[in-house]
């Protein structure tokens, strides 16, 4: 299929699957608990793809994962009940993809946090449909002249998103001019869990950790991490899995080519001053994936950076 598929398609028939363009606030509704926040403001377009594998919900702004539940499973990824789904707003939950820098950027603090793509619209340039009936979308950005203007390196992003019974997230980043790039990104997900304060990590114990919450100060992690507070730990050259071990079941978060492990939960203080969490602070568990810190990479003209992360449950 050919380039801006979402400009043209209300609705895309595939074997035993559907994808569908609606507006978010169609999607996520009061109904089903989110606030009336969406319906006063401005929406943003979303494919809801429904296949005998999963449904999930990506919205264009982003290239945002917002859903993905696996077919008789549950949903793997919290999206904030207070969501604000207005265009150029960051949404609070599901997986942003953080590019081309992650969180504050290091040379100039002021640029907006986490890069320039999670709040600008990417474009669907391809869909498949693999033999197994995983469906793959593949959505694309570059950055405008404003974009330059803040980050003056011309760069393609791409992300390919699969969606079978697990989710898969491949990124591949190039560098289109003339420079050396420096770069840092992330796969920010946020995964939906019965309470924080009961979850185990695995993965990560013995590992050094910048953290957040004391100036990025080197800790080792010695003992379980529990979540009674504000967590925001960085682990540089991680790597591998993680699992995330909740009450009723296991989430795996496998990657390749994203070996930052950055651990986030703002715990009830913090969360009581953003208006897209409050109370549900406890709904969530920030596992992000990508390379930053220590990991941040500096692109060759004409480079290409590549990350694999696969999501699963059981
Ligand atoms: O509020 P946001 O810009 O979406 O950032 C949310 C969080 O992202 C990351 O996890 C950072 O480590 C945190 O410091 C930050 O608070």
């Amino acid at each position: 299929m050919t380039a801006d598929i979402a400009a043209s398609i209300d609705m895309l028939e595939l074997r035993n699957a559907q994808i569908h363009l609606r507006p978010a606030s169609d999607i996520f509704t009061e109904a089903d608990g989110f606030s009336a926040l969406n319906s006063e403001s401005a929406d943003l377009p979303v494919l809801e793809c429904i296949s005998a594998k999963c449904r999930a919900v990506i919205s264009l702004q982003g290239a945002q994962v917002l859903a993905f539940c696996p077919a008789a499973k549950q949903e793997l990824l919290w999206l904030s009940p207070l969501s604000r789904f207005r265009p150029g707003d960051a949404i609070r939950g599901g997986i942003p993809v953080c590019l081309p820098w992650f969180g504050v950027n290091r040379r100039q603090a002021d640029l907006p946090k986490h890069g320039l793509a999670r709040t600008q619209l990417w474009s669907l340039d391809d869909v498949q449909q693999a033999p197994d009936d995983t469906i793959s979308l593949r959505l694309v950005f570059r950055p405008n002249s404003e974009d330059l203007a803040l980050f003056p390196y011309a760069f393609l992003a791409e992300l390919t998103i699969e969606l079978g019974t697990e989710l898969r997230l491949s990124l591949r980043l190039s560098n289109e001019g003339q420079e050396l790039m420096p770069l840092s990104f992330a796969f920010h997900s946020y995964f939906s869990v019965s309470d924080s304060s009961v979850i185990k990590l695995e993965g990560i114990d013995g590992r050094e950790y910048l953290d957040n919450c004391q100036g990025l100060s080197r800790f080792v992690q010695s003992d379980s991490l529990v979540f009674d507070r504000e967590i925001d730990r960085v682990y540089e050259a991680v790597g591998a899995s993680q699992t995330l071990i909740d009450s009723n079941r296991n989430i795996e978060i496998d990657g390749r080519g994203c070996d930052t492990v950055v651990i986030w939960n703002p715990g009830a203080v913090l969360a009581a001053k953003m208006d897209d969490v409050g109370q549900y602070y406890c709904r969530y568990i920030c596992v992000e994936r990508g390379m930053a810190f220590g990991d941040e990479l500096q692109l060759a003209a004409g480079g290409v950076a590549e990350a694999k992360m696969t999501l699963s449950s059981s």
